[in-house]
């Protein structure tokens, strides 16, 4: 299964969310990485033939994904960013709903039901409203109604935004297990949701794939490039601007630095090992928040 991004591009009069995207993906996981209005979202729309491209197109096998119509979305499953709950509906009901306007057949969608609150541990809440769920519950819920059609191409728009650390967890380990015969995509801008599960990290700014590749291959463009070193207060209001400051652990009056920069920025400081978040807050050093700027 080959889905193919050819020259793809969305334009909101005059904002280009996404510019020219090229990209293949075969099965396995896919993390897309960008910082807030990189343009996921609108690819990842894109991708589900929800939002038409300006120009460009999406293929799947060589097929076009909007001509292929509903032979395209029985293959799809997708949780968008914000999805719209009926509050009054249990998680059950919902699901059972969603699952006829997917076509399910009746009994195969009651079994998948069960089979899917199984798993993303709603089972004892099955008749309970949604409307009394948490945040994280319904995120849960969210990610059982997209593999209701068991999907071959899985798209997850930030699906553990509201999870808290234990259910972050368990949510990786239910997507590695998940992946084998899938195309599996998933955004966020947190880099640990995908840093040891995705097969291959793109890594979008300004509507492009500025980046992509396995962890190893991507922090290996940042090797020789990270320090580590004790130091003061006084000497990071020195340290040269240009330096990306990774982590500044205050103990006392002695702060632990850890920074990306091509020359060694301080006396003191040792290379380090890089990890894809050193790469990342360096790619969007320019678009972090000025606190962490020195
Ligand atoms: N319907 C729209 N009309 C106009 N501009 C839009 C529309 N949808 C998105 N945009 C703009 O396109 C850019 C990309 O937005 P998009 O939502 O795709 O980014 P994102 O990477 O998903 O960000 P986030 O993580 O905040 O959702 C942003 O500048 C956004 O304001």
């Amino acid at each position: 299964m080959k889905l193919t991004m050819e020259r793809l591009t969305k334009q909101f009069k005059n904002k280009i969310a996404v510019d020219r995207v090229n990209m293949e993906l075969e099965e396995g996981i896919y993390g897309f990485l960008g910082a807030n209005g990189a343009g996921k979202t609108t690819l990842m729309q894109m991708l589900c033939g929800i939002v038409t491209p300006t120009s460009g197109e999406v293929r799947l096998d060589g097929r076009n994904n909007i001509e292929m119509g509903e032979d395209y979305r029985d293959l799809l499953g997708y949780l968008p960013q914000e999805f719209g709950y009926s509050p009054s509906f249990t998680a059950q009901d919902f699901m059972l709903y969603i699952a006829a306007v997917k076509g399910l057949l009746p009994s195969y969608a009651k079994k998948r039901t069960k089979e899917l609150l199984e798993l993303t541990h709603l089972s004892g809440d099955a008749d309970r409203k949604i409307r009394t769920f948490s945040g994280g519950m319904k995120q849960r819920l969210g990610i059982a109604q997209a593999l209701l059609n068991d999907p071959r191409i899985l798209i997850l728009d930030e699906p553990t935004a509201g999870l808290d650390p234990k259910e972050r967890a368990y949510f990786r380990n239910m997507i590695s297990g998940l992946s084998k015969d899938r195309i599996v995509i998933l955004s966020t801008h947190i880099v640990s949701d995908v840093e040891y599960i995705a097969d291959k990290i793109l890594i979008m700014k300004k509507g492009r794939f500025i980046m992509n590749g396995t962890v190893t291959e991507l922090t290996e463009t940042i090797s020789g490039e990270v320090w580590e070193c004790e130091t003061t207060e006084r000497e990071l209001e020195n340290l040269d601007r240009s330096i990306c400051v990774v982590n500044s652990h205050h103990q006392g009056k002695q702060i632990r630095l850890r920074a990306v920069s091509p020359t060694k920025p301080m006396e003191a400081a040792v290379r380090a090992e890089p990890n894809l978040e050193d790469l990342y807050l360096s790619v969007f050093y320019d678009e972090v928040d000025e606190r962490r700027r020195w």
